[in-house]
C-alpha cells in the first residue's frame, strides 16, 4: 500500500529498438527507413576495439546528415569499466544536436554508475547550452545491476528506459549457456517422464519490471540472438509483453515486425478492454463495484487493466 501515485513512464511508443553497429555506417539509412520505433547506434560489444573512434565519428555525423524521422534516437556508449566511456559522452555531448534523444548506458551496476555519466552530460549540456534535456536508458546486464536494479531506476530524472540484456547477463551470473535469451535447453522440470521447459529470464525480468513501474521507467526486453527463429523470439517477446514490458531489443531488421507485432495490442485486445470499460460504466450507474463479463469477474481493478490497453494502443496510433 501506498498513498503516493505510480508514475508514468514517457510517453512513447517503444515497441522495437533497432540496433546497429557505429562501425557499419553503410545500415544506418536502412535503420532510419525502418519501423522501429527507438534506433540505438552501437558504440559498445558490437565495435571492434579498433574501431571506436572511426565508430564515434560515424554515429556522430550521422546524427544530423540522416532523417531519422519521429523515432527516438539514442546511442549506446562504452561501459564505465571501459577507457571509452568519458570521450564518447563528450563528443556526443559537444558536436551533435537536438536530434540526439538519449543516451544508453550499458552495464550499469549500481546508481553511481549513472549519476557519473549524468553528472558529465550536465555539466555539458550547461556549458553547451543545449535546451534539450537528453534522457538516459539503462541496461541491466550483471549481477550487480540486478541486484541494484530499484535504485538504478530511481537514479536519476533523466532516466527512460531501462533493457535486460541477457548476454552479458548470463555471463555475469555465470549461467551454463550461449545463446542470448529465449529458451535454454537444460533449464526445464520432468513431470510424468515430460520435459516442460521453464523461463530463466523471468525473475529478471519481473525485478526490471517492478522496479521500473514503481519509477515511471520503461521496461524493456534485450536482445534476442537467433535471428533465424522466428517463432522464439515470439514466444520470448509475448512473455515479456505479459509481465509488463513495453518492447524488445532488434538486433537483426528482420525482428522489427516481430516486435511490433507483438507489442501493439489487437484489435481483439483493445475491443475487449473498451467492452469492460463500457460494462464498468453501466455497473458504476447501478451503484455496483462489480460485474460480469462473459462469464467472468470484472471490477474497478478491471478498469485499471482495460485502461493499460487502450492507452497503449491510443499511444501507438499517435
Ligand atoms: C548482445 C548485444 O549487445 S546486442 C546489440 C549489439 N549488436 C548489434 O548492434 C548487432 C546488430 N546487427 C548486426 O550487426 C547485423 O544484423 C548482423 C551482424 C547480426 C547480421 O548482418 P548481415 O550478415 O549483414 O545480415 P543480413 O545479410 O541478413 O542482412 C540483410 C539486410 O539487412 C541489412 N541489415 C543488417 N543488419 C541491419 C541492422 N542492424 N539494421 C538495419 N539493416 C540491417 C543488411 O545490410 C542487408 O541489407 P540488404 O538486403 O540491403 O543487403
Ligand atoms: O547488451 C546486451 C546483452 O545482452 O548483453
Ligand atoms: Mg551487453
Amino acid at each position: 500500500m501506498s498513498f503516493r501515485i505510480q508514475p508514468s513512464p514517457p510517453a512513447r511508443p517503444n515497441r522495437c529498438q533497432l540496433f546497429g553497429p557505429g562501425s557499419r555506417p553503410a545500415i544506418f539509412e536502412k535503420m532510419a527507413a525502418s519501423a522501429a520505433d527507438v534506433i540505438n547506434l552501437d558504440l559498445e560489444d558490437s565495435v571492434a576495439p579498433s574501431d571506436k573512434d572511426s565508430a564515434r565519428t560515424n554515429i556522430i555525423a550521422a546524427i544530423s546528415d540522416i532523417d531519422w524521422g519521429s523515432k527516438a534516437l539514442s546511442v549506446r556508449i562504452n561501459g564505465l569499466d571501459t577507457p571509452y566511456w568519458y570521450r564518447d559522452v563528450v563528443d556526443l555531448m559537444e558536436q551533435t544536436g537536438d536530434r540526439l534523444d538519449q543516451i544508453m548506458i550499458p552495464k550499469v551496476g549500481c546508481a553511481a554508475d549513472v549519476y557519473a555519466v549524468d553528472a558529465l552530460v550536465t555539466a555539458i549540456e550547461a556549458a553547451k547550452g543545449r535546451s534539450k534535456k537528453i534522457t538516459f536508458e539503462v541496461i541491466i546486464e550483471s549481477a550487480a545491476g540486478i541486484a541494484h536494479v530499484e535504485e538504478i531506476a530511481a537514479s536519476s530524472p533523466r532516466m527512460a528506459a531501462m533493457s535486460l540484456g541477457a548476454a552479458d547477463f548470463a555471463a555475469s551470473m555465470g549461467m551454463q549457456t550461449t545463446g542470448i535469451g529465449g529458451t535454454q535447453e537444460n533449464y526445464y522440470m520432468i513431470r510424468e517422464g515430460q520435459k516442460h521447459w521453464s523461463d530463466p529470464w523471468h525473475w529478471a525480468q519481473a525485478a526490471i519490471v517492478a522496479a521500473c513501474r514503481t519509477h515511471g521507467v520503461l521496461p524493456v526486453d534485450g536482445p534476442f540472438g537467433d535471428f533465424s527463429d522466428d517463432e522464439g523470439f515470439r514466444a520470448q517477446a509475448r512473455r515479456s509483453a505479459t509481465l509488463g514490458m513495453v518492447g524488445k531489443w532488434a538486433i537483426h531488421p528482420k525482428q522489427v515486425t516481430l516486435a511490433n507485432e507483438v507489442f501493439t495490442p489487437s484489435d481483439e485486445a483493445v475491443a475487449e478492454a473498451r467492452e469492460i470499460l463500457a460494462a464498468m460504466e453501466e455497473a458504476k450507474a447501478k451503484g455496483e463495484g462489480a460485474t460480469v463479463y462473459k462469464g467472468r469477474l470484472v471490477d474497478i481493478a478491471s478498469i485499471k487493466q482495460a485502461e493499460v490497453i487502450v492507452r497503449q494502443s491510443e499511444m501507438i496510433a499517435g
